[in-house]
């Protein structure tokens, strides 16, 4: 068969070791050939593509980014949709393709693949909201870098005595503020799945001050303070008309340090958190699920994505992973919670 693959949505670690890992695969074990669609949905929409020869993937497990590209258009653009894919994928010989992306990428294969496309899906996500799949790649690196961030800035924060805030991503769910945050012995952690009020957060601050410690709050940018009706946002919109969120860090230093007296700076680690190399985790689980996928495409597994169940890959319909957002479980946050202040 002939393949093609492409990367969609927000890049993640780990990309180009499920590139590389399908590409293996496929062609060493079963002689499939491959080829990319570049940017995402563009490249398929568009027919922009490049060979995926066995030499192209080599040694990129490494690497970060995706060397196909990614983008946030969609395949339901004017002048696109299933009809063009079709016809897109019979000039290139595409008999199916792998779709590497977070839940709007898979919502547009889910439709593509209502409409008689062969699709199969790699979840990926460096937020971990994907439902369907125990943990995505690239969140593992994700909180290692935010982890190594904090440690840094809770050296800085000791020699000054303040109070630091650590503004970490994750648009729906606190997964990476969590992790991070428990990793670096965080005083309080902020997530969108808990509204939080400014006294509640001052009164953890000074009680870690109390003790003779320089406080570290981590949030997460999509945090409600109790009375806000939106994620911070002051950036305009995505590709896709949604509001960029980030800030929300800076916004609340001030009113920490007006409740606590404590000198407060607040430092956002943005796309930090989703550049460079992944960890050897993240490469393991990648390449798992880029292996899966070549085989569920020979198994015309069409409408599932490849999956990780405990230890094991598996698959599952897209349905599963688009159904719920997987958030923070309250038993987790409270665990958490007990040891903040
Ligand atoms: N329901 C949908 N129908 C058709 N196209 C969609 C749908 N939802 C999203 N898309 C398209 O798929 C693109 C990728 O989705 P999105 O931007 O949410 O990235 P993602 O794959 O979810 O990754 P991330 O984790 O970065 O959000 C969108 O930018 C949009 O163009
Ligand atoms: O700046 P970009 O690429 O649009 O993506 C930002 C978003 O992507 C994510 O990293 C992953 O979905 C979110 O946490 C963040 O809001
Ligand atoms: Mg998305």
């Amino acid at each position: 068969m002939r393949i093609g693959i492409l990367t969609s949505g927000g890049d993640a670690p780990g990309l180009n070791a499920v590139i590389r890992g399908a590409v293996l695969r496929g062609s060493v074990v079963d002689g499939h050939e491959f080829v990319g669609f570049r940017d995402g949905w563009r490249g398929l929409v568009e027919g922009d593509a490049m060979p995926l020869a066995r030499t192209q993937v080599r040694g990129i497990a490494r690497d970060g980014g995706t060397i196909l590209g990614s983008s946030r258009v969609s395949p339901y653009r004017e002048g696109a949709g299933p009809e063009v894919v079709r016809a897109v994928l019979a000039a290139h010989g595409v008999d199916a393709v792998i779709a590497v992306g977070g839940e709007g990428t898979l919502a547009a294969a889910r439709r593509l693949v209502d409409e008689g496309i062969p699709i199969v899906g790699v979840p990926k996500t460096i937020d971990n909201d994907l439902d369907g799949t125990d943990v995505t790649f690239g969140f593992d690196t994700a909180v290692q870098i935010a982890t190594d961030a904090m440690d840094r800035l809770r050296t800085t924060g000791d020699s000054h005595g303040r109070c630091m805030v650590a503004e970490v991503m994750g648009r729906h769910v606190g997964w990476i503020a969590l992790h991070s945050g428990i990793a670096a012995g965080a005083h309080a952690i902020l997530v969108p799945e808990r509204r939080t009020t400014i006294e509640q957060i001052a009164a953890w601050v000074t009680s870690a001050r109390e003790r003779g410690r320089a406080p570290l709050v981590v949030v997460a940018e999509g945090f409600l303070l109790d009375q806000a009706d939106d994620p911070h946002s002051e950036r305009g919109l995505d590709a896709f008309g949604r509001p960029r969120l980030g800030g929300i860090g800076e916004r609340i230093a001030p009113r920490i340090e007006a409740a606590t007296g404590i000198e407060t700076r607040a430092a956002t680690l943005g796309h930090v958190q989703r550049g460079g190399v992944p960890t050897a985790f993240d490469r393991v689980l990648a390449t798992r699920l880029g292996q899966a996928a070549s085989d569920m495409v020979g198994r015309a597994e069409w409408g599932r994505m490849a999956s990780l169940r405990g230890t094991e890959i598996t698959s599952v319909p897209f349905a599963a992973a688009l159904d719920a957002l997987k958030t923070v479980p309250e038993h987790r946050y409270d665990e958490a919670a007990a040891l903040f202040g």
